[in-house]
């Protein structure tokens, strides 16, 4: 009998089609609160899941006593209770490689648009407030041949430190707790205690993990070591930044401006100041919402979890010492 798995987000078709031939399989398009008693009836006897969006937490697991894999579809992984995974030898498997590249397409696309100030123009366009030549309360900031800070030079710093450096002809320094040789032989990266790269950096890039470490690791005091020219850059997780620090650097003018990817409630709130700012460009979440990256993710959570249940896992473990 093949065993039992959950997909508590839709796949494509074909991904769908390759797990059931491994697996038999419940599928959710996402759970609910109609749903949750279903899902946790066939929690009950399943060996593996597949999905992304929830929580997985020591309550969740109790209800899985069968559980041996569980495949999200992200790289993050800061929902799941990886201890509790662990000690019950559950192993969990993530998909960084497959949106690499696509995040740090986004993190550029908000570094332009921040510093162009391309939301905001675009916008009093289109409202017809373009009836001349334009002033300088048109004009934004250069981007090339400036200082970019990344901290988390992990592997989408890295790829954005690739299009930074040898696209935009920028300096880069980075923050890690420990330090990266390969960004520093490839972009002449500087590695730099966090208070100082945020002194010297025009754009400050967060690319972080949630953890202990880094919950709020931008408060107040941080946001007062950047420039009063400075932008900041967050496609991490929300919490990495205490919200109401960033609103009120923005509010006092102590950084030029904020793109943001993730916020500390998602969604954000309709009423947050953030949302009124012109030099504030907010997108909801779509670091990896591209067509290709998004089939790559579940393509890859699918693969993982055949891996796992196969004790075949050769990559993406978050927890390999289940296997050891
Ligand atoms: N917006 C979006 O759609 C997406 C967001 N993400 C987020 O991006 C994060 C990073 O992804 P990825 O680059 O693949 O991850 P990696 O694990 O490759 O990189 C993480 C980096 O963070 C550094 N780091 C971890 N803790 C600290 C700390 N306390 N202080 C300084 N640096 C630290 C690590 O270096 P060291 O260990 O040496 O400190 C490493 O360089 C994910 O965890 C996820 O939360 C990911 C994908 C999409
Ligand atoms: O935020 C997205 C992820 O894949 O992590």
């Amino acid at each position: 009998m093949k065993p039992s798995v959950i997909a508590y987000k839709t796949l494509p078709a074909d991904l769908h089609a390759k797990l059931e031939q491994h697996f038999t399989v419940t599928a959710f398009d996402s759970i609910t609160d109609q749903n949750r008693p279903a899902f946790i009836k066939a929690l009950g006897e399943a060996e593996g899941m597949v999905g992304s969006g929830i929580t997985v937490d020591k309550n969740l697991l109790d209800n899985g006593p069968k559980l041996k894999a569980v495949s999200t579809i992200s790289a993050g992984y800061d929902n799941f209770d990886v201890d509790t995974l662990t000690q019950r030898k559950i192993v969990l498997m993530h998909t960084p490689g497959a949106l690499t590249e696509t995040v740090a397409d986004t993190i550029m696309a908000l570094v332009l648009s921040t510093a162009r100030r391309i939301v905001n123009v675009a916008e009093r366009v289109k409202s017809g407030e373009w009836t001349g030549s334009v002033d300088e309360n048109w004009f934004g900031s250069d981007v090339h041949h400036k200082t970019m800070g990344i901290v988390g030079m992990g592997r989408i710093g890295m790829a954005l430190a690739q299009r930074a450096h040898f696209g935009f002809g920028m300096d880069i320094i980075y923050n890690t707790r420990s330090r990266n040789p390969d960004a520093e032989q490839r972009f002449n990266a500087v590695h730099h205690e966090l208070d100082s790269l945020l002194a010297k950096s025009d754009f400050v890039c967060l690319i972080l993990p949630l953890t202990d470490q880094t919950h709020h690791l931008m408060n107040a005091q941080r946001f007062a070591l950047m420039k009063p020219s400075a932008f900041f850059i967050n496609a991490g997780r929300g919490p990495v930044v205490d919200e109401k620090a960033l609103i009120d650097a923005l509010q006092q003018k102590k950084i030029a401006g904020a793109g943001l990817d993730v916020f500390e409630q998602e969604p954000i709130n309709i009423g947050s100041p953030l949302l009124a700012m012109p030099n504030v460009v907010a997108i909801p979440h779509i670091g990896s919402a591209t067509f290709e990256a998004r089939y790559a993710m579940a393509e890859s959570a699918v693969d993982n979890l055949i891996a796992a249940l196969s004790g075949n896992i050769k990559e993406n473990c978050v927890n390999p010492q289940v296997i050891k």
